[in-house]
C-alpha cells in the first residue's frame, strides 16, 4: 500500500517561527569518541516542521500532549483544495463535499521553500470551529505554520477550533497530494507535559494503489 509522506524534512536549515529556537541535529558523541556508537542530540521547538498543537499551547489550563486521545491522529481524512482563498471559514467551505471523514486537510499550496518562513499565510476564520463541529470533524490539518494569521496574538482560530473539539495539525506538505480520501497517521511523541509535538505525518491511499 502506497504511503505519502506529508511531513517537512527536519534539516538544520528548516525555517522556524521568527525568534524561536533553531532546529539542530548533531552528533554529540562520535563513534570514535565513545568507542562504540554515534549519539545524536536534537534541539528544537515543539512548533517546528510538521506538528500538532496541544491546547496548552494557547491555554494555560488546556490539555497537554499526555491528555490527547491518540485515535484522533489516526484514521480517514479528506484532502480538499482551498488554494483560491486568502482566509477559510464556514462560507468558503460551504461548496465542498466534506464526506463522512472526521479529519479534514486543507491544501492551500501557499508556501513552498522549507527554508524560508512565509511572510503571509492563508488563515482560518473562527466561525470554522462550530462549522467543523457540526460536520463531525475532529481534526484539521493545514500546510502552513499556523491556523491563525502570523501576527495574531489572540489566536482566535486556535481557540475556536479547540473549544469545538477540533484538533490542530500544522505545517503538513500537500504539494504532491491530490484532493480525495486517505488514511492519516500523525502521532505526537509522548512528551508528557508538552504544548505540542513534532509528528511524522503520512497519508495512506485507501484504494491501495
Ligand atoms: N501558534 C503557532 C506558533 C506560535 O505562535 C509561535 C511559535 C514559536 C514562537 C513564537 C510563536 N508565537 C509568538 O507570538 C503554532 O501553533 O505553531
Ligand atoms: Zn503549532
Ligand atoms: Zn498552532
Amino acid at each position: 500500500m502506497k504511503l505519502i509522506d506529508i511531513s517537512k524534512p527536519l534539516t538544520n536549515s528548516i525555517a522556524v517561527w521568527p525568534g524561536d529556537t533553531p532546529f539542530s541535529y548533531e552528533v554529540e558523541v562520535t563513534k570514535k569518541q565513545s568507542g562504540s556508537v554515534n549519539i545524536g542530540k536534537v534541539t528544537m521547538s515543539t512548533h517546528t516542521g510538521t506538528h500538532i498543537d496541544s491546547p496548552f499551547h494557547f491555554d494555560d489550563n488546556g490539555k497537554r500532549v499526555k491528555d490527547l486521545n491518540l485515535s484522533i491522529y489516526i484514521g480517514p481524512a479528506r484532502v480538499i483544495d482551498v488554494s483560491e482563498f486568502t482566509s477559510i471559514g464556514a462560507e468558503e467551505l460551504q461548496g465542498y463535499d466534506l464526506g463522512n471523514e472526521s479529519r479534514l486537510l486543507l491544501k492551500t499550496d501557499s508556501s513552498t521553500n522549507p527554508e524560508v518562513f512565509p511572510s503571509n499565510i492563508p488563515y482560518l476564520q473562527s466561525n470554522i470551529g462550530p462549522f467543523l463541529k457540526e460536520k463531525g470533524i475532529e481534526l484539521i490539518g493545514v500546510d502552513v505554520p499556523s491556523v491563525d494569521p502570523l501576527d495574531s496574538k489572540s489566536l482566535d482560530a486556535h481557540h475556536a477550533l479547540s473549544s469545538n473539539g477540533v484538533h490542530i495539525l500544522e505545517n503538513i506538505v500537500l504539494t504532491d497530494v491530490e484532493p480525495g480520501c486517505y488514511e492519516l497517521i500523525a502521532l505526537p511523541l509522548p512528551i508528557q507535559e508538552a504544548d505540542g509535538s513534532p509528528v511524522r505525518a503520512i497519508l495512506r491511499n485507501l484504494e491501495g494503489v
